[in-house]
Formats: C-alpha cells, sequence, structure tokens
C-alpha cells in the first residue's frame, strides 16, 4: 500500500462552520441551501409527497437538528449514519460547512426517492440546470472544439496549445450552478486572452512542462461540474489521448447527483451525446473522438461513494489511493475538491499548499475559481492587494488558481 502522510490532527485549523458569525459559509447554509431546495422544486414535476418532503427539508434549514438518513435502499446508509454519528444534537449551523453541504444535496435525493425503487428512482433533481448549462454555451463550445482540434493537429502535445486548454479548463469553473443558475449569468466565456492576473497562483508551465515528456501513461482526473466545466475537461482529455501523452485517462465521477451540477458518469455520456448531435463540423468531430476514446477504454469513467461523501480527500479508502498511485498526474477540478483536499478548515492563506496536500500518492494539479473563504499558497502582498481591490475575492469566482504539487 502506499505510504500515506495524514496532516496531524494536532496542528490542523478548525473547520470552517455555517455558525462562522458573518461568513459566506453561513450565508450559504443559511441561506442558499434553501434557494435551491426551493428550485428542485420549481425544475422538476414531483408528486406533492416530495413536494412536502422538500418543503419540510427547507423549514429544518439552520437550526433543526440533523437527523439519520431514512432511505431505506440507499447503497450509503451504513456510511451516513457513522457520518452523522458525532453531530448527533447539532443543528445545520453547528456542523462542518462542507459536511453540512455534502449532507444537504444527499437530503436531497432521500426527499426525491432517488434510491427507492419506482417512478423518481435515479432520476436527477439538477438534470434541468445541468442539460441548460450545456445548451446555453453553444458558441463557447463550437469555438473550443475549433480550438482543440487545432491543438492535436501536432504528432507531439504543443505545450501552447495545452496552456491555453488548461486556462479555458480553469475559467469553465467559473460555471457553478450552485450559485449562478444556467443561463442566468454568462459564465461561459471562452477567453483565455483574460487577464493572468486573475490567476493568483499559476503553475501552467510547470504541468505542461511535465506533461509534454509523457509519453502513454495514465492521468487521472477528480472530476467537478458537469456542463460547460465538463467541455473543458473532454478537450484537455481529447489532447492528451490524442497526442498520446496519456495512454488511458480516468475520470473519477460522482456515484450519484450532488452539489447541482457535479457530473455522474451519466453526465459525460449525455454530453458527448449531446456533441456528437451538433451540426457544427468541429463540435461532431471532437465528440466522435471523445466516443471512440470510451468506446477503446482509453478514456475510464469511474465513480465512487467517496466522491459523494463529506469526508476530506486524506480519508480517501485505501482502494482510491492504491490505485491513484498509478497516475503519472491528477488533475484535481472546483472549488468543493479543493475545499475537501484542505479538509474545509481555516488554514493561514499563506500555507504552502503542497504542505496540506502532501497525503496525495501522486502529482497534483489543482484548477479551482474561489468560491469560498479558504486559500492556500498565496502571498501576504497579494492578499492585501485583493483585500482592498476586490472584498469578494474569495467567493465570487473571478479569481483562480493552478497549483501543482509534484510527487516526483
Ligand atoms: O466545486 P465547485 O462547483 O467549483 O464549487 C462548489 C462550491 O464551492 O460552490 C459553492 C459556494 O461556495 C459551495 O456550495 C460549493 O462548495
Amino acid at each position: 500500500m502506499k505510504q500515506r502522510n495524514f496532516p496531524d490532527p494536532e496542528l490542523m485549523p478548525p473547520p470552517i462552520k455555517g455558525s462562522d458569525e458573518g461568513s459566506f459559509a453561513h450565508s450559504s447554509v443559511a441561506v442558499r441551501l434553501g434557494v435551491i431546495a426551493k428550485r428542485v422544486i420549481a425544475e422538476n414535476d414531483f408528486t406533492p409527497e416530495i413536494v412536502e418532503n422538500l418543503e419540510k427539508l427547507i423549514q429544518e434549514i439552520p437550526y433543526g437538528l440533523v437527523r439519520p438518513l431514512q432511505d431505506t435502499h440507499s447503497p450509503d446508509l451504513a456510511a451516513w449514519t457513522s457520518y452523522l454519528e458525532p453531530f448527533q444534537n447539532c443543528n445545520w449551523l453547528e456542523i462542518p460547512w462542507y459536511f453540512a453541504e455534502a449532507y444537504f444535496y444527499r437530503r436531497i435525493l432521500e426527499a426525491t426517492h432517488y434510491f427507492q425503487p419506482g417512478r423518481w428512482q435515479a432520476v436527477d433533481p439538477f438534470e434541468y440546470q445541468k442539460n441548460l448549462g450545456l445548451s446555453t454555451a453553444i458558441d463557447a463550445i463550437a469555438a473550443l472544439s475549433n480550438f482543440v482540434n487545432n491543438a492535436i493537429q501536432d504528432i507531439h502535445p504543443n505545450k501552447t496549445y495545452l496552456k491555453e486548454l488548461i486556462y479555458f479548463d480553469l475559467w469553465g469553473n467559473r460555471a457553478d450552478m450552485s450559485l449562478w443558475p444556467a443561463g442566468e449569468v454568462e459564465q461561459n466565456r471562452v477567453e483565455s486572452e483574460r487577464e493572468k492576473s486573475y490567476i493568483l497562483a499559476d503553475d501552467t508551465s510547470k504541468v505542461a512542462d511535465r506533461i509534454a515528456s509523457f509519453s502513454s501513461t495514465r492521468i487521472d482526473f477528480i472530476i467537478d461540474n458537469a456542463g460547460f466545466e465538463l467541455i473543458g475537461d473532454l478537450c484537455i482529455a481529447d489532447f492528451l489521448l490524442t497526442t498520446n501523452a496519456a495512454g488511458t485517462v480516468y475520470f473519477h465521477l460522482k456515484a450519484h447527483p450532488t452539489f447541482v451540477s457535479d457530473a455522474t458518469i451519466k453526465d459525460v455520456i449525455y454530453t458527448t451525446e449531446f456533441l456528437a448531435k451538433s451540426s457544427d463540423r468541429d463540435v461532431k468531430a471532437f465528440a466522435l473522438r471523445l466516443k471512440n476514446y470510451i468506446a477503446n477504454n482509453r478514456l475510464k469513467l469511474r465513480e465512487h461513494l467517496f466522491w459523494t461523501s463529506p469526508l476530506p480527500l486524506w480519508e480517501m479508502p485505501d482502494t482510491i489511493v492504491n490505485d491513484l498511485a498509478r497516475s503519472h498526474l491528477i488533475f484535481l477540478k472546483g472549488d468543493a475538491n479543493y475545499r475537501r483536499s484542505m479538509g474545509d478548515r481555516h488554514w493561514p492563506f499563506t500555507t504552502p499548499y503542497g504542505d496540506i496536500v502532501s497525503y496525495f500518492p501522486a502529482p497534483l494539479v489543482a484548477l479551482r475559481t474561489l468560491k469560498s473563504e479558504l486559500a492556500a499558497g498565496l502571498q501576504t502582498a497579494q492578499i492585501e492587494m485583493l483585500n482592498h481591490q476586490d472584498p469578494d475575492w474569495l467567493t465570487n469566482g473571478q479569481w483562480g488558481v493552478i497549483q501543482f504539487v509534484d510527487r516526483s
């Protein structure tokens, strides 16, 4: 088994909680979760009983006590019973923020009978949002498809193209439907020329240099959102497989719907079929390569209940650690995964990111736009400038990091 470096619990700062006065976490739990549940009711044609379940959930937040799950057909019932054990008699603000969110989205599935045999089994309550996230991004998708079709013309990985694809993929993380419902805010701008100064830590050149040295390796993505962000992931995967920098690419996906827009295997298949139906020649060519890579098992789609659990990433089960240890590079996508990589705790923003994620079993590159009050690897002068220039810099999704942590 791969040697594991767990962070020392004695040295770790406290978890972010909704009870942190005046915090974004507080407004997220006290306000935003209820809004998301109301949108689930509005965007589906549920029975009165399911609507009542959702309305009861809304009423429970934030001062009701969290309780064990009750959907007896679910595969993760026992796991969630043990997760919730330490938080008996706690309300939604008193439990760690990430836990509260993961639990909320799992309660949505309980309320909508996602795991229960019958009419609503495996019906994704966020399907409307996810599909809208694609249909409102048609122009950006066509532009990205044209770009990746050009990027793969060189027999060897062209670092200039690769760096632009990484930037596209970073900014695709702005399109987060738990914050900004699809179509309401123009987040799908394909704009690699966006000021690089919005990137607070930029290891893109190191990542491109490492990938340029690869031949027929294994590269993994711990995936975040469906919709436009997934297009960016698929572009990089296409580039890596077509240039043969990677012999195989693994997508690690959520075992069930969560965080509104997080991607499942079903979402990846839907996305490739959506692209294949396009009348745009570039989009269709891109889609056909993806379908071919999936059919020939070079693009491997994997799901696991750990990715939908409330646990920090250092609690990955050995099966996942030993599997990821075979990777030459892991792309860690999005804000929620970044939060999990740090245990969603109040680390000083100047803490070197590599000091926190030393437990990862392979080289890691995190692509994250800032949408929560947590950061690592920043300089004091940067923090002072940001607090002055853009007081909402931690949560407005306008700033990003591309942080490489080597394990050579
Ligand atoms: O993982 P993503 O999609 O990049 O961002 C998700 C997220 O950070 O955005 C919301 C606002 O903080 C949180 O609910 C959630 O953790």
